[in-house]
């Protein structure tokens, strides 16, 4: 069946704070022009967060997402990785999925790293985008992603109409959060995957107890979804603080910058 993107409500970006909102200001201009139109619903396999899982299932196991990130606005440039390299060795090292940044200004990413890199690899991948377009999900879907980022600091109440989208679209969704305001929104969506991001996207301050404070708060409200810690894991010691609580960590800089990227995965997930 056919859904019209119509059914989505206007965002209002105004209220977004810091460079968040710098970025998706941006993001909405470039695609202020796009095609809403979504097309027939598309089979939903599940992929990203069926391989998240496999990964977990023993106690304190732990799925790694790995980030391709050439830069950001917290490092500047980080690595000139090539996408595909980057994400063979991310498989090597044992990485569950990826998660490839296609935001061209501020973290020198394209949609067609992400077509690149799910021709090269057999693990699952995600767009991470700042997603305000229903035009950027049907992107992410046609360049064979299996999952997408949905931010609720950015798409707030319409953070469940985003949802369905990315499930008629066939995708998976991150659900990411902040704070628990946005954690009980996330919730009251329906979501299947949640992420809290220790990051925070105004200050870009990372503060690594919001991921435990957060996955206790989903746990307690009865989620039984998968969780997942993002942002500013960078030693073993630091990933040891949410084994027992999240499904999965996904990290960027740390592994992007290391200059072995096999290893570097292999040794931040060892315990
Ligand atoms: O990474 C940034 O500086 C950043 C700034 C503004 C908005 C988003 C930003 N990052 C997105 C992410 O959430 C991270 O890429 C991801 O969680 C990995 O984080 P890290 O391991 O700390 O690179």
């Amino acid at each position: 069946m056919s859904r019209p993107s119509a059914a989505l409500p206007t965002l209002d970006l105004r209220n977004v704070p810091g460079v968040l909102g710098q970025i998706v200001t941006q993001r909405a201009g470039d695609y202020a022009g796009a095609d809403p139109e979504l097309g027939p619903a598309r089979p939903a396999p599940r992929r990203f967060e069926t391989a998240l899982w496999a990964g977990c299932q023993d106690e304190g196991a732990l799925s790694l997402i790995a980030e391709v990130k050439r830069a950001s606005p917290s490092q500047g440039a980080i690595a000139p990785l090539d996408p595909v390299e980057a994400a063979r060795a991310y498989q090597a090292g044992g990485a569950a999925a990826l998660s490839v940044l296609t935001e061209p200004r501020h973290f020198d990413g394209h949609l067609d790293f992400l077509r690149a890199v799910v021709g090269a690899v057999s693990i699952p991948a995600l767009r991470k985008d700042f997603v305000v377009h229903p035009a950027m999900l049907r992107e992410a879907a046609e360049a064979g992603a299996s999952a997408a980022l949905l931010m609720v600091s950015v798409l707030g109440e319409a953070t469940g109409a985003y949802l369905e989208t990315a499930h008629h679209l066939g995708l998976d969704a991150l659900v990411e959060v902040h704070d628990e305001r946005e954690l009980d929104l996330a919730l009251a969506t329906g979501a299947r995957m949640i992420g809290v991001n220790n990051r925070d996207l105004t200050t870009l301050h990372i503060d690594l107890d919001v991921s435990p404070r957060l996955i206790r708060r989903a746990r307690e409200a009865g989620f039984d979804g998968l969780l997942v810690a993002e942002s500013g894991y960078r030693r073993p010691e630091d990933v040891a603080q949410v084994r027992g609580l999240a499904n999965a960590v996904l990290v960027g800089s740390s592994l992007a910058g290391s200059g072995d990227l096999t290893r570097a995965a292999r040794d931040l997930m060892a315990r």
